[in-house]
């Protein structure tokens, strides 16, 4: 499902003609099959995000390929991205990145919304996966008025109101008290279960990698590990 080969990718600071190249990533190979939880874990400064990015098409690589359902994405142009990313990816952040201005309901309507789907349809899917995430009672709150464990739950419902294949997470249970990343985790676990959809999360943290079917740490922008099976 998400296949990387020899990937590589290096920031350029200084003046014009006077650049100093900063490798961040090097020749980092990984494969993460459909319906796995994938983790990627690594220190600050290792290199997660950049590896998130490249893979979400925000940023291109130096060098090397990444193939998602076997297309090579390092191939698209922009607009090519921006359709891929909402036929696909769901996203999932640390500070659950939920607009204030609309409740509960309508931050998960959002993606059917922006895609023209009608508001009959909208109320149907939003309240079932209200179900699914329990969150009915708060359907109608604005996220200053939901806890943190709340806010990602109306995050990760937002991230599959679209079907994706692929949930990407960054840190998402980072600004959680553990007994509340405990239940997040436990939704993720469920929703790769019974959706059989694949999630790729960077994160710092054991107990989220516990959780994952391949762990793959990294440290100073290379891969240690080639993605060992983590023990059930
Ligand atoms: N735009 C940039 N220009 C130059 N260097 C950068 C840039 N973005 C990141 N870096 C450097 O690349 C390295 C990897 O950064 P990255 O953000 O990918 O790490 P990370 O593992 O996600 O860290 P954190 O957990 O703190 O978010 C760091 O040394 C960082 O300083």
């Amino acid at each position: 499902m998400i296949q990387i080969n020899d990937l590589s990718h290096s920031f350029f600071v200084g003046k014009k003609g006077k650049e100093r190249e900063i490798p961040v990533l090097t020749g980092i190979s990984l494969d993460i099959e459909k319906g796995e939880i994938a983790s990627i874990v690594g220190r600050s400064g290792s290199g997660k995000s950049t590896l998130l990015n490249l893979i979400s098409g925000f940023m291109k690589p130096v060098a090397g390929q990444i193939l998602i359902n076997g297309q090579d994405v390092t191939q698209f142009n922009e607009k090519k991205w921006a359709e891929f990313r909402l036929e696909n990816f769901g996203f999932i952040f640390q500070n659950f990145q939920l607009i204030p201005s609309l409740s509960t309901f309508e931050n998960i309507a959002l993606p059917l919304t922006l895609r023209g789907v009608s508001a009959s349809q909208r109320k149907i899917r939003v309240n079932e996966m209200l179900g699914r995430v329990g969150l009915l009672e708060q359907a109608n709150h604005y996220p200053n008025e939901l806890s943190g464990g709340q806010q990602q739950r109306v995050s990760i419902a937002r991230a599959l109101i679209l079907n994706p294949q692929i949930i990407l997470a960054d840190e998402p249970t980072g600004s959680l008290d553990s007994e509340t990343e405990k239940e997040i985790l436990g939704l993720i676990q469920e929703l790769n279960r019974e959706k059989g959809i694949t999630f790729f999360i960077i994160t710092h943290d054991d107990e989220v990698a516990e959780i994952s079917h391949k762990r793959f740490n990294l440290h100073d922008g290379v891969l240690v590990n080639g993605g060992v099976p983590v023990e059930a």
